[in-house]
């Protein structure tokens, strides 16, 4: 290298010294220019994200750029990043979760459940679908207690349809149901049923001297007295019409049938209820008893016939006594 030196010097007339500080100078210049190329890739690089970073002197350094490069690409990664999570936790807490509960809260109305706090407080969408859950609440509860009020009264009403309204006990209709159902239950169970008819004895003239009135008292009397006699839940006593009554007395033979009559027929001449127009001075009964095996061919106005006649029998007797088919 010195003896290429000491030649170009040589060739262009040059001191030593001053040929080395040329030498300097060119290599500056190299090192300058290769600054600048790097410098111009780093602007450029810059200029393409749309950056630019300037050091405290004022000059452009490549490589102070591209790690203010990644520094930001790296800080704005994160504040995206930190948005995103900001985002999902909003979403989540203001969306997902109200819609959650409305969801659930549909659920608990479908299901009938009605005790429900809905989100209706916000003005914007979310709280205009909560009013209008709740607006549905309200109208599903409405609904729900109408019906609820609707069955009470179907109830009742069925209850009614079923019951005479002077004694409060069953009345024929409700003996036209139960009959034939027991009936039917006594063939497939190879069981003995039976029937009494029971009738106010000068019932008639009863209303005549005491008046109307006092001929209903005499008859809630008598179907109280008669309902105490009754001592199965599935024996059922009904007020067949007027001053008549019957019994259904199920799994029972006529031995039994009669046992139940005379009970009854004791017990309201044992209310001493005066009656000038009787024989016996006081209300009685005349009961026709009537049993049977059913099979499944048969009818259960059968022994309903059956115990009318004994009745009629009874009556024929002198009444206030029972007389079996
Ligand atoms: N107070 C009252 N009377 C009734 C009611 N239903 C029927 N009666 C009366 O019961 C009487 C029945 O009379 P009848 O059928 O002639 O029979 P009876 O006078 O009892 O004579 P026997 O049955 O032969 O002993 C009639 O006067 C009816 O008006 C009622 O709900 N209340």
């Amino acid at each position: 290298m010195h003896d290429q030196v000491t030649e170009a010097g040589g060739l262009l007339n040059l001191r030593r010294d001053e040929l080395l500080l040329v030498i300097r100078a060119e290599h500056l210049n190299q090192q300058n220019l290769a600054l600048i190329g790097r410098l111009d890739q780093a602007t450029a690089a810059l200029v393409n994200h749309e950056l630019l970073t300037i050091d405290q002197q004022g000059a452009s350094l490549a490589a102070s750029g591209r790690l203010s490069l990644i520094f930001l690409i790296s800080v704005a990664a994160l504040g995206l990043s930190g948005l995103i999570v900001f985002f999902y936790l909003h979403v989540q807490r203001h969306l997902v979760r109200r819609l959650g509960e409305l969801s659930e809260g549909m659920q608990m109305i479908a299901t009938g459940r009605y005790d429900i706090a809905l989100p209706s407080q916000r003005s914007d969408e979310l709280g205009r679908l909560g009013r209008a859950v709740h607006q549905f609440h309200k109208v599903t509860l409405e609904a729900s207690r109408r019906e609820a009020e609707l069955q009470r009264l179907n109830k009742r009403l069925e209850q009614l349809s079923i019951s005479d309204p002077l004694t409060g006990m069953p009345n024929r209709r409700r003996f036209d149901q139960v009959l034939p159902n027991e009936w039917a239950r006594a063939a497939r169970a190879g069981k003995s049923i039976a029937v009494l008819m029971i009738d106010v004895d000068w019932f008639k003239a009863y209303n005549d001297l005491y008046g109307h009135q006092k001929g209903d008292v005499c008859l809630k009397m008598i179907a109280s007295a008669m309902m105490d006699e009754l001592k199965r839940p599935t024996d059922l006593a009904s007020r067949y019409g007027g001053e008549e009554f019957t019994v259904v007395l199920t799994d029972c033979t006529i031995d039994g049938a009669l046992h139940v009559a005379a009970r009854i027929r004791q017990a309201v001449e044992a209310m001493h209820i005066p009656h000038k127009g009787s024989d016996y001075g006081v209300v009685t009964v005349s009961i026709g008893a009537a049993a049977a095996k059913p099979s499944s061919d048969s009818d259960a106005e059968l022994i309903v016939r059956q115990a009318d006649q004994a009745l009629y029998r009874a009556k024929s007797a002198g009444r206030n006594t029972i007389i079996d088919y």
